[in-house]
């Protein structure tokens, strides 16, 4: 049953059944499909120029957040699938969808030849299950037709352990996803600057990011400004797209919400990296929507060694 969430705001729709299971490796069949498709009506909205921009609200830093048609109808795409595919699974959206409005593209049960060559089905009690979908990541630079940095994303945590993470760009059509223990199709770069590493931070809710990264890695240090969540995990990783820039380190330092950074945990997990929050802390996904302690991301690199080197973050890490 969907819930009622207020006007506007982000959906919960909560999983049930107690005894039920469900196949990790059939969830990332329908995450992959839901991305695809989603992204698909990403695509067409913004090809179509009609994205009747609005402003849904402020952040808690005072920038303005945007909803475009494109948002609401690859929200609508993605979850329907999802949610006919899995009924007993509770999923989080970004947006609301509106329950007088279901569509019905169905999963027809097939799972991709790659998907079923690396992985191996594997049921987990429906109950422990949260997926999380980002219908569209960096709306900001989707208006702003930057089109590079838009990905659609779906996560699938177990137990709050990030366990699934699907990342589609919808304008190249590139897809990357991959499951912690199962197997991937993406993989981490072969070698990545610790010393003085390349960090790619926000361009639209950037707070004190370049200060924090001045001060960790030194004046000269390289930094990267850049849309979307999804696409600064894909800069950390061997990614064959023109549009796609590298990086060695991704920091984000304001509130950020679990929808925009499940996949690209999960992602990161499964090729061995590590995306924490700025004291080192894994982030649950489960319970509130929000992850309050900003994030740092790696992969092959000393993790601990670099949150070490992070200055006095209570300072700087919510403002
Ligand atoms: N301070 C903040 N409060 C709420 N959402 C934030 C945020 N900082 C970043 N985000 C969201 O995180 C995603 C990546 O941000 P950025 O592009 O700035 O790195 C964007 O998601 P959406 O585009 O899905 O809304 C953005 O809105
Ligand atoms: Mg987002």
């Amino acid at each position: 049953m969907l819930s009622e969430p207020a006007a506007g705001g982000p959906e919960t729709s909560h999983g049930s059944a107690p005894g039920v299971t469900v196949d990790l490796r059939e969830l990332l069949a329908v995450s992959v499909l839901a991305a695809v498709r989603g992204g698909e009506e990403v695509k067409r909205v913004r090809e179509g120029n009609v994205l009747n921009a609005k402003a849904k609200g402020k952040t808690r830093e005072g920038a303005e957040e945007q909803l475009t048609t494109g948002d609401l109808l690859s929200n609508r795409r993605m979850f329907y699938l999802l949610k006919g595919a899995f009924p007993a699974v509770q999923i989080n959206s970004e947006e609301r969808v509106d329950t007088a409005d279901q569509e019905t593209v169905s999963w027809d049960h097939s799972i991709p030849e790659d998907i079923k060559q690396k992985i191996q089905p594997k049921e987990v009690p429906a109950e422990s299950v949260t997926v999380w979908i980002d219908p569209l990541d960096a709306t900001q630079e989707y208006t702003e037709d930057l089109r590079q940095y838009v990905t659609t994303m779906v996560c699938v945590a177990v137990n709050g352990k990030p366990v699934i993470g699907v990342i589609h760009k919808p304008f190249s059509s590139y897809t990357a996803w991959a499951m912690v223990d199962g197997g991937s199709n993406v993989k981490a770069r072969s070698s990545y600057n610790e010393k003085t590493p390349r960090i790619i931070v926000s361009r639209s809710h950037a707070g004190k990011v370049e200060q924090v990264a001045r001060q960790t890695f030194g004046n000269k240090t390289v930094i990267i400004p850049a849309g979307g969540a999804g696409y600064k995990v894909l800069a950390l990783l061997d990614v064959p797209e023109k549009n796609q820039e590298e990086a060695d380190v991704y920091i984000h330092v304001t509130y950020i919400k679990k929808w925009d950074i499940c996949a690209g945990n999960a992602v990161l997990r499964a090729l061995g990296g590590h995306m924490t929050t700025l004291t080192g802390e894994e982030i649950s996904y489960t319970g509130s929507d929000g992850n309050e302690g900003g994030l740092i991301a790696s992969i092959n690199m000393n993790h601990k060694a670099l949150i070490e080197k992070l200055p006095d973050l209570e300072k700087t890490s919510h403002k």
